[in-house]
């Protein structure tokens, strides 16, 4: 083992803990629930390493608290929007993250939302419990079909091209996509799109690209205005990438259809939000990674990470 100090800031599964004890002390805040910030700074104080989750914000306060030592920032999970990127590699400190891991389980739960918003599952469900179901009636709770729809997709990466590869046997006629520039791999699968072509003529509109300045807020009440009114958007991104204030509003007012989020701004949402009373909006407590899979692949791979990293300064 090197002299090299790991601070973990969660609760993490016993292999991944004994992989990071093989080359490393580690010190961790054992618990399910997110580390108070007080606990935090203190927590990272002359380490090398900090192993964390999307729930801990590594900001300038967190890395001088840390000091000159640190060579690593490793999360657990795809996003690194709650790490300050320019100030780690100002110091020049690595952040690694777990990109390839769990983009099959957020796709399969984008699909289940897809579903849920666009056969209006959560309705039935609610009408079942409460005791509103009086029997079949031709118009009651008719969602909408996929059948010959336009998939759009903004941020084809694994998880956007993972969606449109599970969502093309429902019969979708179409897959258009915006990125940040066309992708190789998209060949004759998915058609390149401008953003403003993307609004107007997807039925489901799946938010898949990361949370970065020039994303924040992208959906506000004009880019709902430019969407179809029978359209779907579907969040399993980030959720300040949509304004969710408009979007109450365009859900409320029918300039789209329903929306299916498994993030939203802030997380954990307050119960008394606007959105969660509207019958066309699915809402899900950002579980697009949780699989028992996923997990503990994420939780393996960020240890590796950090063992890459101290292995590598030893040598
Ligand atoms: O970024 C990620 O990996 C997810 O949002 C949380 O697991």
């Amino acid at each position: 083992m090197s002299g090299a100090n790991i601070y973990v800031t969660r609760a993490i599964p016993e292999e991944a803990k004994s992989l990071l004890r093989g080359v490393a002390q580690i010190s961790i805040w054992d618990n399910e629930d997110a580390v108070p910030r007080e606990e935090l700074l203190k927590g990272v104080v002359g380490v090398q390493g900090i192993f964390c989750t999307i729930s801990d914000v590594i900001d300038k306060e967190v890395l001088d608290s840390a000091g000159s030592d640190l060579r690593i920032v490793a999360t657990m999970s795809v996003g690194k929007d709650h790490i300050d990127l320019i100030e780690c590699s100002r110091r020049g400190v690595y952040v690694a993250n777990t990109s390839d891991i769990a983009a099959d389980s957020a796709a399969d739960l984008a699909v289940a939302l897809v579903l849920m918003a666009t056969r209006r599952v959560i309705e039935g469900v609610d009408a079942v419990r409460k005791g509103q179901w009086e029997g079949w009636k031709p118009t009651w709770l008719c969602g909408t079909s996929l059948m010959n729809k336009t998939l759009g997709i903004l941020g084809f990466g694994r998880v956007g091209f993972g969606i449109a590869r599970r969502l093309k046997p429902f019969g979708i006629h179409k897959v258009i996509y915006n990125d940040i520039q066309e992708v190789e791999y998209a060949l004759d699968f998915a058609e390149f799109v401008s953003f403003d072509e993307l609004l107007a003529h997807s039925d489901i509109l799946c938010i898949c690209c990361s949370l970065t300045s020039l994303t924040r807020n992208m959906f506000t009440k004009s880019e709902f205005k430019k969407m179809k009114n029978s359209a779907v958007l579907i969040n399993t991104s980030r959720g300040p990438i949509v304004n969710h204030v408009d979007l109450t509003e365009a859900l409320k007012e029918g300039d789209i259809a329903s929306a299916g989020l498994d993030v939203t701004d802030p997380e954990p949402l307050p119960v008394d939000h606007p959105l969660t009373s509207l019958p066309n909006c699915v809402i899900l407590p950002h579980m697009g990674t949780s699989t028992i899979e996923a997990r503990k692949h994420m939780a393996m791979n960020t240890a590796k990470n950090i063992v890459a990293m101290v292995s590598t300064n030893q040598s």
